[in-house]
C-alpha cells in the first residue's frame, strides 16, 4: 500500500498519525541511531524531512543514512527545489496557498516537476496554509509571505477548501516551526468538519497534552519538529 493510502485508511479508521519532522540542518547524524531507537519506541508512524532552508546541501545525505535506520516512510517537506532526495519514499508537493508569491504557487513546483518525473517518488499534493503562530517564522521570511491570522477563520477554512477543489490530496495548517501558539482547536475543528481529504497540523506542539488536544480537535497527522529537537525525552511521554 503507498503512503496516501495508508493515510487514508488510518483517517477511516480513526488512527491518528504522528510525524517527526528532521530538520537537516539540525540534526546530529552521530546520534541517529540512538534517536531511532526513541522514535521507534513511540508512536510515531512517519518521518519527514525538510526545513525552510538546507544551506550545506544536506537532504540527500540526512536520507540516506535515516533511510538505513528506519522502516517508517519517509516523506521530504521540502522548503525548496533543492532538498529532492529519490531515496526517500515520498514528497510533500507543497503549495503556498495562504501567501500570495508565485515563487512558493507554482514556481518551485515547475522547477520540481522535471526531477521528479524522472525519479519514483510518490507525490503528495498538498496545499500548505501558514497560520499566525506569534512569532515571525523561518518560512514566513523565506517565502516573503504572512500568515493568516488566526481569528480569520473565514479565510482559513475558504483557502482550505480552495486546494480540495483544486485537487491537493492532503491540507496542512502550519503555525509555523517553534510557533508560539499552536494552531486553535476551533480552527481545526472547523476545517475538518467541511473537508474530505485528510489534514495535517504543525507547528508549536510540544506536550502529550498538546497533541491530543489536536488529535481530538480532527487533525489526521501530526508533525512535531522542534520539542524533539529541543528534548529528546518529550519520547519518552508519547510510548507506544
Ligand atoms: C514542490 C517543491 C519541490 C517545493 C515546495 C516549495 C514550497 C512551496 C515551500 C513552501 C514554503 C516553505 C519555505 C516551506 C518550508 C517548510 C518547512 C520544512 C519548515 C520547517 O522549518 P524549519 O527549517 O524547521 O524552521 P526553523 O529553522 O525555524 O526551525
Ligand atoms: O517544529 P515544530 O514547532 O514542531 O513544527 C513542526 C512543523 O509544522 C514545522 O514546519
Ligand atoms: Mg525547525
Amino acid at each position: 500500500m503507498n503512503i496516501y493510502q495508508n493515510i487514508l485508511l488510518a483517517k477511516k479508521e480513526g488512527k491518528k498519525l504522528l510525524a517527526v519532522l528532521i530538520d537537516p540542518e539540525k540534526i546530529d547524524l552521530e546520534n541517529i541511531a540512538i534517536f531511532f531507537e526513541k522514535v521507534h519506541q513511540s508512536i510515531a508512524t512517519h518521518i519527514f524531512i525538510g526545513g525552510s532552508t538546507d544551506e550545506n546541501n544536506q537532504t540527500e545525505n540526512v536520507v540516506s543514512e535515516i533511510k538505513k535506520t528506519t522502516h517508517l516512510p519517509i516523506v521530504l517537506f521540502p522548503g525548496d527545489v533543492s532538498q529532492i532526495s529519490e531515496k526517500a519514499d515520498g514528497i510533500l508537493f507543497l503549495s503556498l496557498l495562504s501567501g500570495r508569491n508565485p515563487e512558493y504557487l507554482i514556481e518551485q513546483q515547475i522547477k520540481a516537476a522535471p526531477i521528479l518525473k524522472n525519479i519514483h517518488l510518490e507525490i503528495l499534493p498538498t496545499g500548505y496554509i501558514l497560520i499566525d503562530g506569534k512569532k515571525e517564522t523561518a518560512t514566513q521570511k523565506v517565502s516573503n509571505t504572512k500568515p493568516i491570522a488566526q481569528e480569520n477563520v473565514d479565510l482559513i477554512l475558504n483557502t482550505a477548501l480552495a486546494g480540495e477543489f483544486s485537487g491537493k490530496k492532503l491540507i496542512y495548517l502550519e503555525a509555523g516551526s517553534g510557533a508560539t501558539v499552536p494552531v486553535n482547536n476551533s480552527i481545526i475543528n472547523v476545517v475538518k468538519k467541511n473537508l474530505s481529504i485528510p489534514l495535517i497540523v504543525g507547528g508549536g506542539i510540544r506536550s502529550k497534552e498538546q497533541l491530543d488536544i489536536t488529535f481530538n480537535a480532527g487533525a489526521d497527522i501530526v508533525v512535531i519538529g522542534t520539542a524533539f529537537e529541543d528534548d529528546e525525552t518529550f519520547f519518552e511521554d508519547l510510548k507506544k
